[in-house]
């Protein structure tokens, strides 16, 4: 049995020789390109050319490896190449083991610096200041509905959107000790209750449910405090060492957050990107269908249409409205330009690449 492994293993290192042989060469480009960028003053991290070279890899892969698991490799061979260049670092809704930190390494690997922020006002402020090269904050849950707080601070920061995760939600319960013995809280972030509410009037109905600054806070306390349970993602339970008493008690279980990436930066075209815009109506019969008419007559298809108050008292609203393609594409650029002649306010939040997922 063992004899039969020894030709292959020997097979694999002759591979392994040669995939550290690849890389390093890969990142001696890196490199190169690091040195251009520096004399030029141009940005290190270029959001459309990595979603390009991870669309790439899935048109081109024969198998048998899949698809998702490639990219992962390549978004961290990216990652170390980019570092080579330059160490970029990333503010995100703390503290670590967030949903939001997740979101960091899959938009940029794990070869970045993280600044974890107490707030998403923080990470705004981390980020506009330069503290951070780029932050990372959620925009919309599948099950709740828009982060107000992320699409207010939007419309006024001069910062724009760069890129887009979508991260799948996966809550499970949490303890010190792997069971429910002795326990006389559930806590997690209020989201994170709301998302799982059913599972828990079902299953424990008599335990108070208290809502805290975020799931990881809570894995932090049912880690300190043996009377407390956590709804928090595994990797939350991992890092404050907890057992799982039942993974998956999401009630949706497509339940997934998108999350923005904001930064200075203004990526160009990727081949497949999508536009996010705030608007506010004037107030005048039928203006929303004129606004939004001008993308129908470009052909320009919406792919989210959400509204906010003004918080002016009078009833007016903010529009937040996402459209496919880039703003540099011509038929994007006219509907924008006439949509803009008919809006009380107008701001492109940003142009950047689809996400993979
Ligand atoms: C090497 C470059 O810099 C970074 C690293 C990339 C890579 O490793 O492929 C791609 C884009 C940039 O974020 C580049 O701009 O081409």
């Amino acid at each position: 049995m063992t004899d039969k492994l020894i030709p292959l293993r020997e097979q694999i290192d002759a591979i392994d020789a040669q995939i550290l042989d690849l890389l390093n060469q890969r990142a001696a480009v890196a490199q190169k390109v690091g040195h251009i960028k520096a004399e030029t003053n141009a940005p290190v991290f270029r959001p459309e050319r990595e979603a390009q070279v991870l669309r790439g890899v899935a048109e081109r892969n024969p198998g048998p490896m899949g698809n998702t698991e490639l990219q992962t490799i390549w978004r961290e061979i990216m990652s170390a190449c980019r570092s080579l260049e330059k160490r970029v670092t990333i503010a995100f809704l703390g503290p670590a083991g967030t949903y939001s930190e997740q979101a960091v390494y899959q938009q940029f690997g794990t070869a970045v610096d993280v600044l974890p922020c107490a707030s998403i006002d923080e990470v705004f402020r981390a980020t506009e200041a330069g503290t951070a090269e780029f932050g990372v904050v959620p925009v919309e849950n599948s099950t709740e509905g828009a982060i107000g707080r992320t699409l207010d601070l939007l419309l006024h920061t001069p910062l724009t959107i760069s890129g887009e995760v979508s991260i799948a939600v996966r809550h499970s319960l949490l303890t010190g000790t792997g069971n429910m013995d002795g326990i006389t809280a559930i806590c997690a972030h209020a989201q994170a209750l709301a998302q799982c509410q059913i599972w828990l009037n079902n299953n424990y109905p008599e335990i108070e449910r208290r809502a805290v600054s975020s799931n990881a806070e809570a894995a932090r306390m049912a880690r300190d405090d043996h009377g407390i349970a956590a709804i928090a993602g595994e990797r939350a339970g991992v890092r404050y060492s907890l057992g799982t008493v039942k993974a998956n008690i999401q009630d949706d279980p497509h339940n997934r957050t998108r999350f923005a990436v904001i930064g200075h930066l203004q990526p160009g075209p990727s081949g497949e990107d999508r536009t996010s815009l705030a608007l506010a109506a004037p107030h005048k019969a039928g203006s929303i269908y004129r606004l939004l008419g001008s993308l129908a007559q470009h052909n320009v298809s919406m792919t989210r249409f959400e509204s906010r108050p003004a918080r002016t008292g009078t009833w007016e609203y903010y529009f937040y409205v996402d459209v496919e393609g880039h703003i540099e594409n011509e038929a994007v650029a006219k509907a924008l330009d006439e949509l803009q002649g008919n809006a009380a306010f107008f701001k492109v939040l940003g142009s950047y690449p689809v996400s993979l997922t």
